[in-house]
């Protein structure tokens, strides 16, 4: 099997990380830059396979695209294919197949789209044909299954012939992420209003405008987990802004209770170490794809941590709380649901000279979120190669900071 062995490296060089570009604007910009007809020039487009897996499905002329194990490629371009012209059968993965789209294609059917599901009812693949008459433009959507049905619409909306007034019906999960496609739609030309529960975007056209994608906010927790848990660290992150669209620049406040401070200069942000506190209570709702790092960390350096807002992490690309639990175990950390959605993380971890491996089930957040454990003792990540969905660069950047003991 495919491993990457890391020796307890508990010192760390003091490195520049040329992070990878975020795969939530880049693909983004790449379904917004295909609606105005490509007029755009994309800059700092991220190498992540979800974004590249986009860029040649886009360009595709084949009826069946295959979107892999791309949550977002897979929701914005069913909503996409409505505008197109051929008819389009979107597939994915054994696990994108268990992936719900329901609400979205419902949406869409409300439009007037003509959708038909090719396997089990609500779940990819499914046959999209093109919009040929628009029905309403009144839609209502739950909010708390997946904020990619919302981005998807919203992106689609300015290209239909009587626009679209979309009401979030009930708790909004991963809200920043909406934000961001209201945000990236305006600095293309698109403007929306966004009051109390309802979102209207008239039809109108997309313009020419330069964009650079900002560094992954995602992708930096990991190094600030680097930081929290080494022994001697001082890392600079290249390409991130103190001003971000990416709702996971949380995780700055986050680490900042968890023994990391960040100072932003011109080109990038540096982390260094600081005391941290022994306890923290936090709300993923809004970033979910940050827990998984902030339970590793919290479980290592033995803070007491207490979590809500995990719900969405069931449908990800593992379900997510099950295989942390799992892992973490190994370390004699628990994850618990103490109430219905408060989770605790309790840990007796003591750092050993002992080899542990860790499985990351299809999950490239599994990896880069144990990897950091590297600063403790040695580990062995199975399937090292699943960071490519997001971050390819990830095991190269890791080999650069490890200074052997
Ligand atoms: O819109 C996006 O770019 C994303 C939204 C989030 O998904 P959900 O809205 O399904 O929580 C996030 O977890 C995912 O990694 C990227
Ligand atoms: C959930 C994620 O991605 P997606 O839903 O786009 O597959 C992720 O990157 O953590």
């Amino acid at each position: 099997m495919d491993t990457k062995k890391l020796p307890h490296s508990p010192k760390l060089k003091s490195v520049d990380i040329p992070l990878e570009a975020s795969k939530s604007e880049s693909n983004r910009a790449l379904i917004i830059n295909a609606i105005s007809g490509n007029r755009s020039v994309i800059r700092n487009l991220s190498n992540a396979r979800d974004t590249q897996t986009m860029l040649r499905l886009l360009s595709s002329e084949e009826t069946t695209l295959d979107v892999l194990d791309a949550g977002t490629t897979m929701r914005f371009l069913t909503a996409y294919s409505i505008l197109g012209e051929q008819p389009k059968i979107l597939t994915g993965t054994e696990r994108m197949q268990q992936r719900p789209i329901h609400i979205l294609a419902k949406s869409l059917k409300q439009l007037g789209a003509k959708i038909k599901y090719l396997n089990e009812e609500g779940f990819p693949p499914l046959r999209i044909k093109p919009l040929e008459h628009q029905k309403t433009n009144r839609l209502s959507i739950r909010g708390d299954v997946s904020s990619q049905f919302i981005s998807a619409l919203l992106m689609i909306a300015p290209a239909l012939p009587q626009g679209l007034s979309l009401e979030l019906k009930g708790k909004i999960g991963s809200r920043p992420y909406i934000q961001m496609t209201l945000d990236m739609m305006r600095l293309f030309g698109v403007q929306s209003n966004w009051t109390n529960n309802t979102i209207e975007i008239a039809p109108q056209s997309y313009g020419e405008y330069p964009y650079m994608v900002e560094s992954d906010w995602s992708g930096a927790s990991y190094w600030y987990s680097f930081v929290a848990l080494a022994d001697e660290a001082k890392i600079k992150l290249l390409g991130l802004r103190q001003k971000s669209l990416q709702g996971d620049i949380a995780i700055v406040r986050i680490m900042n209770q968890l023994g990391v401070m960040s100072t932003f200069e011109d080109d990038g942000v540096v982390l260094e170490k600081i005391p941290h506190q022994e306890e923290l209570e936090f709300d993923f709702s809004d970033c979910p794809d940050l827990a998984q790092t902030v339970a590793v960390v919290c479980g290592i350096k033995g803070i007491h941590c207490r979590m809500t807002g995990l719900e969405s992490l069931r449908i990800k690309e593992t379900d997510r709380i099950k295989a942390l639990k799992k892992e973490l175990k190994k370390f004699k950390i628990k994850l618990k649901e103490v109430e219905e959605g408060f989770w605790e993380v309790k840990s007796k971890y003591q750092p050993s000279e002992e080899i542990i491996a860790i499985e990351t089930y299809d999950d490239h957040r599994m990896a880069m979120a144990f990897a950091p454990i590297m600063t403790r003792q040695p580990i062995i990540i199975h399937n090292p190669s699943v960071v490519n969905k997001s971050y390819p660069g990830f095991w190269e950047h890791v080999d650069k900071i490890r200074l052997e003991k």
